[in-house]
C-alpha cells in the first residue's frame, strides 16, 4: 500500500517544479473519481477529509475508503491529509487513524471562526508538528486568513473559516511572519492568504492583481525556498459547469473562481498544494441535475452517481494535467513514514529560511 507522507510528495513536487492538487473527499465517488484520473495520468494523490466530511461519512468509512484506494491503486503514491484541524488534538487523533499528513489551521481559534494572535497560531502549530514529526507525518500550517480583498468579507462557508469583516492585514500573509512562523514551529508546508477564499463565490469578475495577489506568493517563497506553499481556497469555477447547473434548474448566480493560470503561475513560484473542492461539488451537482432532467424516468441512484462521477473525474484530469502533477507518479518511490523519522531528526528535512 503506497499511503506516503505529503512532505514526500511535495519534496518529489518541489524538486521536479510542478504542483499537486488536494481534493477533498467525502464520498465514494469523489474517492474512485480521483483515483481513476490520477490512474490515467499518472498522478501522484493528495487526498483530504475536512471535519464536515468526518462528521458526514463516519471516521471508519473514511479511513477504508483511502485504504481502498491503496488498494485497488497500489502503484499511486497516496498522502492522506487532513484539512482544517482546529487543534493539536484533532490532528492528534487523525494521525491515530492513520492519515499521513495533518493540517493545523491555528490561524483561526477552535470554533474554527475566531482569527487568532501569532503567538496562540505558533503554539499550536509548534505542538503538532513536535507530535506529527514523531511520527513520521507532515504538517500543514496556516498563517493569515483567507478572505475576499474584493469584499473585505472574510471566508466563512459552510461554517468553515473566518466570520465578518477582516483588515486587508489580516487577509495577506506576510512574507516576514511566514519567515518567523517556519523558524519558530519547522512546518512541513504553509497555507497563505492572498485572496483565495472557500466555496464558489470568491469574485463577482474576472480576478486581477487587486484581488488575487499571486505576487505575494513570489515574496513570500523568497523568504522560505523549502516550505511548500499551499494555497486553499483555488477551485476555479469553471463557468461551463455553472451554464449546466443553471440551464438544469440550478440558480447560482453570476461569480468566478481563481483562474488555472494564475495557479500555474503561483506554481512557478512554489506554490506546491493546490486545494479544490468547489469544483467537484459543482461537476457533480451539473451532471446529476443533466441526467435526472434528460431521464425523468431513472430512478437508480447508480445511474446519476456514475454521471456525478464521469463529471469529477473530468476535473480532476485537466487539474492533474494544468498543475503539471501528470506523469510524475510513476517516478516517486514510496518511504515508509518510520523511515521519515529518521530524517526530521536529523535535521535533514529542516527548513532554510532567508
Ligand atoms: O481550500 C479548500 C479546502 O481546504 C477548498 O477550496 P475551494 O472551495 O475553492 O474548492
Ligand atoms: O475547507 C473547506 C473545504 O471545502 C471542506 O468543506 P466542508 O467543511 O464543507 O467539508
Ligand atoms: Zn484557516
Ligand atoms: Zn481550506
Amino acid at each position: 500500500m503506497a499511503l506516503i507522507s505529503m512532505r514526500q510528495l511535495l519534496d518529489h513536487a518541489a524538486e521536479h517544479g510542478y504542483g499537486v492538487p488536494a481534493f477533498n473527499v467525502n464520498n465514494l465517488e469523489q474517492m474512485r473519481a480521483i483515483m481513476m484520473a490520477a490512474n490515467k495520468t499518472d498522478s501522484p494523490v493528495i487526498v483530504q477529509a475536512s471535519a464536515g466530511a468526518r462528521k458526514y461519512a463516519g471516521a471508519p468509512f473514511l479511513r477504508r475508503l483511502m485504504e481502498g484506494a491503496a488498494e485497488e491503486w497500489p502503484h499511486i503514491p497516496i498522502a492522506v491529509h487532513q484539512d482544517h484541524g482546529t487543534s493539536p488534538a484533532v490532528c492528534q487523533r487523525s494521525i491515530q487513524l492513520g492519515f499521513t499528513s495533518v493540517m493545523m489551521d491555528g490561524s483561526l481559534g477552535e470554533d474554527g471562526k475566531t482569527p487568532m494572535d501569532y503567538d496562540y497560531n505558533m503554539g499550536v502549530t509548534r505542538k503538532t508538528v513536535e507530535m506529527a514529526h514523531a511520527c513520521g507525518v507532515s504538517v500543514e500550517g496556516e498563517l493569515g486568513c483567507l478572505g475576499s480583498l474584493e469584499s473585505g468579507e472574510a471566508g466563512e462557508e459552510d461554517g468553515v473559516g473566518a466570520a465578518g469583516k477582516l483588515s486587508h492585514d489580516q487577509m495577506l500573509t506576510d512574507p516576514e511572519e511566514a519567515a518567523q512562523f517556519v523558524k519558530d514551529t519547522y512546518c512541513d508546508a504553509l497555507a497563505i492568504a492572498i485572496g483565495t477564499s472557500h466555496g464558489a463565490y470568491k469574485f463577482t469578475r474576472p480576478p486581477t492583481g487587486d484581488i488575487l495577489a499571486i505576487d505575494r506568493i513570489k515574496e513570500i517563497h523568497a523568504r522560505i525556498p523549502d516550505t511548500h506553499l499551499v494555497m486553499h481556497g483555488s477551485s476555479s469555477v469553471p463557468q461551463e459547469w455553472l451554464d449546466i447547473i443553471n440551464q438544469y434548474g440550478g440558480e447560482i448566480p453570476e461569480t468566478y473562481g481563481v483562474p488555472v493560470e494564475e495557479i500555474a503561475e503561483g506554481i512557478r513560484h512554489g506554490v506546491r498544494k493546490v486545494n479544490v473542492d468547489t469544483d467537484l461539488r459543482l461537476a457533480a451537482t451539473g451532471s446529476v441535475r443533466r441526467f435526472l432532467a434528460e431521464n425523468p424516468a431513472e430512478f437508480d441512484p447508480r445511474k446519476f452517481l456514475k454521471e456525478a462521477l464521469a463529471g469529477m473525474y473530468d476535473v480532476c484530469v485537466k487539474r492533474y494535467e494544468a498543475f503539471g502533477t501528470a506523469g510524475n507518479a510513476s517516478k516517486i518511490k514510496p518511504i515508509k513514514l518510520e523511515d521519515m523519522v529518521p530524517r526530521y531528526d536529523s535535521g535533514e528535512l529542516d527548513p532554510k529560511v532567508n
